[in-house]
């Protein structure tokens, strides 16, 4: 049976959850599952906001013809081309032969590559700017090239100010029933996925983020409709604040992030005494990850939310142990920017973990390197202390400026 909520008198959600999904985009774990949302208006004429994965493609179908109620699909607007919301454009345009299917040139190009339906008369190719009236409810274009893929588009309603934001805004986890985010407690439901869900999906894309954002400035903008997690209707500057941080690769919050990778534990024992002395000096709410143990979507949504990174490595054929120089290019992929960095190594016979570390990190924009790298020979030693004591005052005194 269809299974629906009202978002306004005349918008309805007809998306679905998947909480079977193991992976987004095959990658990234979904404890919690994850929704695809999509939104009918119904006016004069009737209009559908992108379509969902092919996982819920019979609910889907059936919410949109419950919701339609015998009425005529007259556009299918399709603001992302990713095949997690386009699984049903080919079957709507079967059920529903003379909807007009709206897109930018490169939508429909993907849209050629991806699947082989040919449905070129219905095409509505729309350029930034351009409106398209249901009668009470107008829909505007607003490009949002890169933040994901290139094709990306956002749908502005002005007549209820209504932003339809494709994956921008979106979060990890399925939906409870509470579309709204103001009926969820966000911080402790969908804080932490909603950081993970852009850090590790839209991250590298900061700059193109921070265009729509300032075009986004220009509206009046009532409520946010994305593509996953929950609908925005309240407390909108809050979920705006959050990504003008995290477009700007500006850190949420000083803190410390400690990440190692070990095999016999000593590289872990000298970052297990780091966090140590520093808690004693005061710091609070550090984070610590094995990398071999937590997915690095984890550590790169910690290590997006707090000031400073301290990360240790033994050294591993010739190079850096491999789950560690993952996740650093990972982070370097994704643009990570302006934060401090301290570096700990180790090796037994010849050294290289801390050179690969320093390489990488160097290449990344404004991170500092915070004192002098700090490496083992198999254990720390007591010998050591004294040394392995600077770096932690050093660690303090940044952030604590
Ligand atoms: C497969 C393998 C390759 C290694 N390659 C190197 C190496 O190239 N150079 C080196 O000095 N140590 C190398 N090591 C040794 C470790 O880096 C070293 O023992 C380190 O102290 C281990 O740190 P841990 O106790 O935190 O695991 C290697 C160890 C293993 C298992």
């Amino acid at each position: 049976m269809h299974c629906v909520q009202q978002v306004t008198p005349q918008i309805v959600w007809v998306g679905g959850n998947d909480r079977r999904l193991e992976r987004f985009e095959n990658m990234f774990p979904l404890p919690n599952g994850v929704v695809y949302n999509s939104y009918v208006i119904l006016d004069e004429k009737t209009a559908l906001l992108d379509t969902v994965d092919s996982a819920i493609s019979a609910l889907y179908l059936e919410n949109i013809e419950h919701v339609l109620q015998g009425r005529n699909l007259d556009y299918l607007v399709i603001n992302h081309m990713e095949p997690d919301h386009c699984a049903n454009i080919g079957e709507l345009t079967r059920r529903y032969p003379d909807v007009k299917i709206v897109g930018n040139k490169k939508t429909f190009q993907f849209m050629e590559q991806f699947y082989s339906f040919d449905k070129r008369e219905n095409y509505l190719e729309v350029k930034e700017g351009d409106t398209i009236k249901l009668g009470k409810h107008t829909l505007r274009f607003i490009f949002a090239p890169m933040v994901h893929w290139p094709e990306v588009m956002f749908t502005y309603e002005e007549s209820e100010g209504i932003l339809f934001s494709a994956d921008a805004f979106g979060s990890f986890g399925a939906l409870s029933g509470n579309i709204f985010s103001d009926q969820t407690d966000f911080d402790s439901a969908y804080l932490a996925e909603s950081r993970r869900y852009y850090a590790n999906i839209v991250g590298k894309y900061g700059a193109q983020v921070q265009a729509v954002l300032k075009k986004a400035a220009a509206l009046d903008l009532r409520m946010i409709c994305p593509l996953h997690g929950p609908i925005w209707r309240k407390d909108l500057p809050y979920i705006l604040d959050k990504y003008e941080h995290w477009s700007k690769y500006e850190p949420e919050k000083r803190g410390v992030v400690l990440v190692y990778a070990s095999m016999y534990g000593n590289t872990e024992n000298v970052m297990n005494i780091i966090a140590n002395k520093l808690a004693q000096k005061g710091v609070s709410d550090m984070r610590m990850y094995d990398v071999s143990k937590t997915h690095p979507s984890y550590i790169i949504a910690d290590v997006w939310k707090y000031s400073h990174l301290v990360i240790g490595s033994p050294t591993y054929n010739m190079g850096l142990y491999y789950v560690m120089e993952s996740l650093l290019h990972e982070m370097a992929g994704l643009q990570l920017q302006n934060r401090k960095v301290a570096v700990v190594s180790n090796h037994t016979w010849a050294s290289m973990a801390g050179k690969v570390m320093l390489k990488i990190i160097e290449d990344m924009k404004n991170v500092e390197l915070i004192g002098s790298p700090f490496e083992i020979k198999s254990s720390l030693k007591e010998s050591q202390e004294a040394e392995l004591d600077k770096l932690v005052e050093d660690i303090y005194t940044s952030v604590m400026e």
